[in-house]
């Protein structure tokens, strides 16, 4: 039984772009004790001068002085992990775990890439790892400076079936804690749904969104991206299925009316790295529905026309 006091959590925030700064910001700017672990111009930027969120729909929230250190320099041992980067730099991630958590950190990986969580685990044994899932559009402005324009704010998070709960009690108290710094959280108990259907909505986007080099606004009328959209979220719903996930709302028209309420021009974190001409999550969020439509028999025709041309560009 964990019997630890949960109303003061230490926080790491290991990766602070889009997510980690507005995950570690919210929290920071509520008072609480919060470690960003960053680098380059960005720390040194961060250490100056603390952090600035930019939003539209509450101002600038500037946090002046922050806690904000290069993660080898980081010899604490924080009650909450959030795991904040992009898949391609999961390995960092997975060692700064294993040299700071300890047997009561809650390790919560927010990527975008389905069972993130898991992989994790499976490296870091004696370790919590949970799964996460983040809806919001943000991303690093300058140095220091993190752009929210969307309100959009919500966090899930769980133990997958058949995890060690003990540090549930602790868990429940995040969700708490996350909610009174303005962050939609919810403490799930089902977070493969949870996680899948968020899936479904930025891996169809994402990919969609880049083979028909559109944003936005492209899926929100009649036509062969909105109908190439609401394909692939049926592929995902049939493989969620077929891996024993009940789904608690029907996943096409959720998204559907997710997208069209969004902004024209936005993009997923996807496409906008595939833009910058860096390395991307296309493996995590594309090639991977392939691979387990193969493992489960179920056919992902749509993925793999996408993949197939994703891989001819380089882009996997
Ligand atoms: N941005 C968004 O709106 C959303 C993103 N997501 C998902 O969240 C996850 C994270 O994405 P996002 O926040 O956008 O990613 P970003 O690229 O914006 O941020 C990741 C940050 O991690 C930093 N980083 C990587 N390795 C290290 C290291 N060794 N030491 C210190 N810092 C490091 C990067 O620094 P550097 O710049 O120096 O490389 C970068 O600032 C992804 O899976 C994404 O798909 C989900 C929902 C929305
Ligand atoms: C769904 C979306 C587009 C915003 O939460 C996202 O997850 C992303 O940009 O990666």
């Amino acid at each position: 039984m964990d019997m630890t006091n949960h109303t003061n959590l230490k926080f790491a925030i290991f990766g602070v772009g889009g997510t980690g700064g507005v995950i570690g910001g919210y929290l920071a700017n509520a008072g609480n004790d919060v470690t960003f672990l960053a680098r380059g111009a960005h720390l040194a930027a961060m250490q100056e001068k603390g952090l600035t969120i930019h939003t539209n729909h509450r101002g600038d929230i500037c946090i002046p002085k922050v806690k904000a250190l290069n993660a080898a320099d980081y010899h604490e041992t924080p009650d909450v992990l959030f795991v904040c980067v992009k898949y391609y730099s999961l390995e960092t991630a997975i060692a700064l775990a294993r040299r700071v958590a300890g047997p009561d950190t809650l390790i919560i990986p927010i990527l975008n890439v389905f069972g993130t969580g898991a992989v994790m685990q499976e490296k870091l044994a004696g370790l919590t790892v949970l799964d996460g899932c983040i809806y919001v559009f943000a991303k690093r402005g300058g140095p220091g400076i993190i752009e929210q324009p969307q309100e959009i704010l919500r966090v899930f998070y769980g133990f997958r079936p058949g995890e060690d709960r003990r540090l549930a009690a602790k868990a429940e108290a995040l969700e708490k804690i996350m909610r009174a710094a303005d962050i939609h959280a919810h403490f799930t108990d089902d977070i493969q749904r949870d996680a899948l259907t968020k899936f479904s909505f930025v891996s169809p986007m994402g990919a969609a969104g880049l083979y028909f080099d559109v944003t936005s606004e492209a899926f929100q009328v009649p036509g062969e991206v909105r109908e190439t959209f609401i394909g692939l979220i049926k592929e995902v719903e049939a493989l969620g299925h077929a891996m024993g996930i009940t789904f608690d709302r029907d996943l096409v028209a959720t998204d559907l009316r997710l997208m069209d309420a969004f902004a024209p021009g936005l993009t997923t974190s996807m496409q906008r790295d595939v833009a910058s001409g860096g390395p991307s999550e296309f493996a995590g969020l594309v090639s991977r529905i392939v691979t387990l439509g193969q493992k489960y028999h179920v056919p992902v025709p749509l993925y793999t026309k996408i993949d197939t041309w994703g891989k001819a560009h380089g882009l996997a």
